[in-house]
């Protein structure tokens, strides 16, 4: 028997330690759990872009005692944004997952990125949650950017409270957010806190559970807060605010409601029960407040994180597949007696240890040096180190238990998505989906000589993040990257650079179009060839029907050139075959022929990727934003007012005329208007640009 020792910290950054006992014969030793897996909780914090991630992150690193010094984010020292890029560009890009603890707690964070060409990041990263902190700037309100991540997480059913950041701003209303969370979001907001006063007058928060006023004592790190009473000038606004707490909480208990009708107020830990099952069951979202920045409202969200969100035992069970039989349901409840079973929701390149696979454990132990399997792929995988990430360090650790999220090294052939698990009871949990990318730009190295390490450098970058694609044109001797927008492909282009030494010369970005029809056409088509010998004889009559926006395809196009094709069916309807020269070959051959015939006819039309754009720019630039927006083919849909005399605009604009748009915008406004965009849908590109392109692509196969 060999004995490890586990260290980590409490609250009050007090080091403690837990044994754990490993038998040799077994790879999975017997180990003590330090924390038990109902006080875990595995979370993601979402917001637009500057609601103030990465500065509420780093915060809740600082108090739950791993950071000691706390970075900031526009020194470019904030330590979750590790990579070199983020802290030069200020902004957060990769969701890093980090370890830490808070009142005997285990908080698993992952930082989600608020950019929307890194969605795909959000997506994986809610994929593996359980829940997650809602951030808002208490002066923009709710962002288009968090309607987009709030939908993502309604689509995974994930629990969330709400944290309404920037008190301290000029233009900070509390209740305005808390309006918009139900207006925009369609959310029911569970108010739990007020704020006291704001702006420069910020003061701290009325905690309306405890029906007390929690205040700080100044604006530094690590400032103290105390409970006081309630200021006598906001104390009807607390009861008015309480009373509806207690209303909507009890609606979800017969016997609590039951009491409330009779007069009798639940007490403080029913209080806490109530507003917890509510928030598990997505019945409502708690609201809360404060000042990141001015290291207020920290603490109070820390103890709401463990109080209201859900661990691993609140919620459903997981549910995969074997994978000898995809149509059998297998189901893991999250308990360390069960197989392993982790599902690889991360790569990232390492500079000290190589590559990175990042994993959620949903049952099961995982012991460093043991063996598991990749579901998806049917290989064995060995695991050689276990690492479990704090914001600034690493620890190796012997063993995962089930709940934790942990970075495994040196793993060959897993990709993001893929599930790994015990090799005796093999499943494959639920796949992610990955939106198809929009937007490529060819790419060629600056010397002959780094082809080939830029292949690698593709291939492993495409591994890591499945939204990014990659193809060779050998005949145009050719590399294309395809990503999800140009923020998403410049980070690509300089991580080549970075990590793989690879100076590259990139073409002008270019628009994915799509191709569909806008008529049903019938074909018959035969193919026949007789030339000595076996002949070839296949006869298909195949109808092309337009189907609904967003329907994808039922069939492939394998015509090389072109667009892929989607929202059409293809339905065979009759066909021969002659005994001696039909074949699957010919069958290929005379189907590939009626697709050409079939489309040519059913009415072609080429698709664009169309934007949802919002830009928020001081009055006296609007005409010059709308102009613009028009000139670039935008269909403007409403304007409307921002705190502090700023107008905002929603427009609809075809992705191919939003290249560089930052810098004109910038140009425009002397860099006072910011903008946001996010992909709406596909639609007909004008025939007339239609025309162009068609024409672009002559000259070039010229
Ligand atoms: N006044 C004020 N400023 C804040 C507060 N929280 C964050 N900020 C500032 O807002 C800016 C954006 O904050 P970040 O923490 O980088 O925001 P983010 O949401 O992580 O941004 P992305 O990573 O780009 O999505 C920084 O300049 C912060 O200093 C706050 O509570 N009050």
């Amino acid at each position: 028997m060999e004995q490890f020792v586990f260290t980590w910290r409490d609250d009050n950054n007090i080091e403690l330690e837990n044994e754990l006992t490993c038998s040799r014969s077994s790879p999975f030793p017997e180990a003590k759990r330090a924390v038990p897996l109902k006080d875990y909780r595995n979370i993601g914090i979402m917001a637009h872009i500057d609601a103030g991630k990465t500065t509420t992150t780093e915060r809740i690193l600082y108090y739950t005692g791993r950071n000691y010094k706390i970075g900031e984010v526009h020194e470019g020292t904030a330590t979750m944004d590790w990579m070199e890029q983020e802290q030069e560009r200020g902004i957060t890009i990769t969701s890093a997952a980090t370890t830490t603890f808070w009142n005997k707690h285990r908080i698993n964070i992952i930082d989600t990125p608020g950019h929307v060409d890194f969605t795909l990041e959000v997506e994986r990263a809610l994929r593996v949650l359980d829940g997650a902190i809602c951030l808002f700037d208490s002066v923009a309100g709710v962002e288009p950017q968090s309607e987009t991540v709030w939908r993502q997480a309604d689509k995974y059913g994930v629990p969330r409270i709400c944290f309404v950041n920037k008190m301290d701003r000029l233009g900070a209303n509390f209740f305005r957010t808390r309006d918009m969370i139900i207006t925009n979001l369609g959310a029911k907001p569970l108010v739990i806190q007020i704020p006291i006063g704001s702006e420069d007058n910020f003061q701290g928060v009325i905690d309306l559970v405890k029906m007390k006023a929690i205040l700080w004592s100044g604006e530094e790190l690590g400032a103290k807060f105390v409970y006081d009473d309630i200021p006598t000038d906001l104390e009807e606004l607390a009861q008015e605010y309480r009373a509806l707490l207690i209303e909507n909480i009890v609606e979800s208990d017969d016997d609590a409601m039951e009491k409330y009708l009779e007069g009798v107020e639940p007490d403080e830990e029913t209080i806490k029960k109530l507003i917890r099952k509510g928030t598990i069951a997505s019945s409502f979202v708690p609201v809360l407040c404060g000042s990141a920045f001015k290291n207020k409202g920290v603490q109070p969200l820390l103890d709401a994180v463990v109080d209201y969100l859900p661990s691993p035992l609140d919620l459903p069970s997981m549910k995969g597949t074997d994978p000898e039989n995809p149509e059998v349901t297998i189901e893991r409840t999250a308990s360390d007696d069960e197989p392993f079973s982790g599902l690889a929701f991360k790569i990232m390149s390492d500079p000290f240890v190589g590559s990175l696979t990042f994993v959620r454990v949903y049952a099961g132990k995982l012991a460093a040096g043991s063996y598991v399997l990749n579901a998806n792929k049917g290989k064995k995988e060995r695991i050689g180190r276990l690492l479990e990430m704090h914001a600034n360090s690493r620890e190796d650790v012997k063993l995962a238990l089930t709940g934790d999220i942990i970075a495994l090294a040196g793993l060959k052939d897993t990709i993001t998505g893929e599930t790994l698990c015990d090799p005796d009871n093999p499943i494959v949990l639920e796949r992610m989906d990955f939106p198809d990318p929009v937007i490529k730009v060819a790419i060629e190295p600056k010397t002959k000589a780094d082809i080939d390490k830029m292949a690698t450098g593709l291939i492993k970058l495409a591994q890591e993040d499945p939204s990014f694609h990659f193809s060779r044109d050998e005949e145009i001797n050719q590399t294309v990257i395809e990503g999800m927008g140009e923020l998403h492909l410049e980070i690509i282009v300089d991580r080549l650079k970075r990590e793989f030494k690879v100076e590259a010369n990139v073409g002008a970005p270019q628009v994915n179009y799509r191709e569909s029809i806008s008529k049903v056409s019938e074909v018959k088509y035969v193919h026949k060839k007789q030339s000595g010998g076996q002949g070839q004889f296949a006869d298909v009559t195949i109808r092309f029907e337009p189907m609904e926006p967003g329907s994808g395809y039922e069939f492939k196009s394998e015509i090389k050139g072109g667009y892929p094709v989607v929202d059409v069916r293809a339905v065979l309807v009759d066909g021969s075959y002659h005994d001696v020269d039909s074949s699957v070959l010919a069958f290929q051959l005379a189907a590939r022929g009626a697709f050409r015939d079939g489309m040519k006819r059913a009415g072609p039309k080429m698709l664009e990727p169309i934007m949802k754009v919002e830009v928020v720019t001081p009055e006296e630039h609007l005409g010059d934003v709308i102009g613009d927006l028009n000139s670039r083919r935008g269909q403007i849909n409403s304007f409307g007012d921002k705190p502090g005399g700023l107008k905002v605009v929603d427009a609809l604009v075809p992705l191919a005329e939003m290249f560089q748009y930052v810098s004109t915008l910038r140009g425009m406004t002397k860099g006072r208007a910011s903008y946001t965009m996010q992909l709406s849908k596909f639609d007909v590109v004008p025939q007339h640009i239609q025309n162009q392109l068609a024409s672009k692509e002559q000259e070039v196969a010229a």
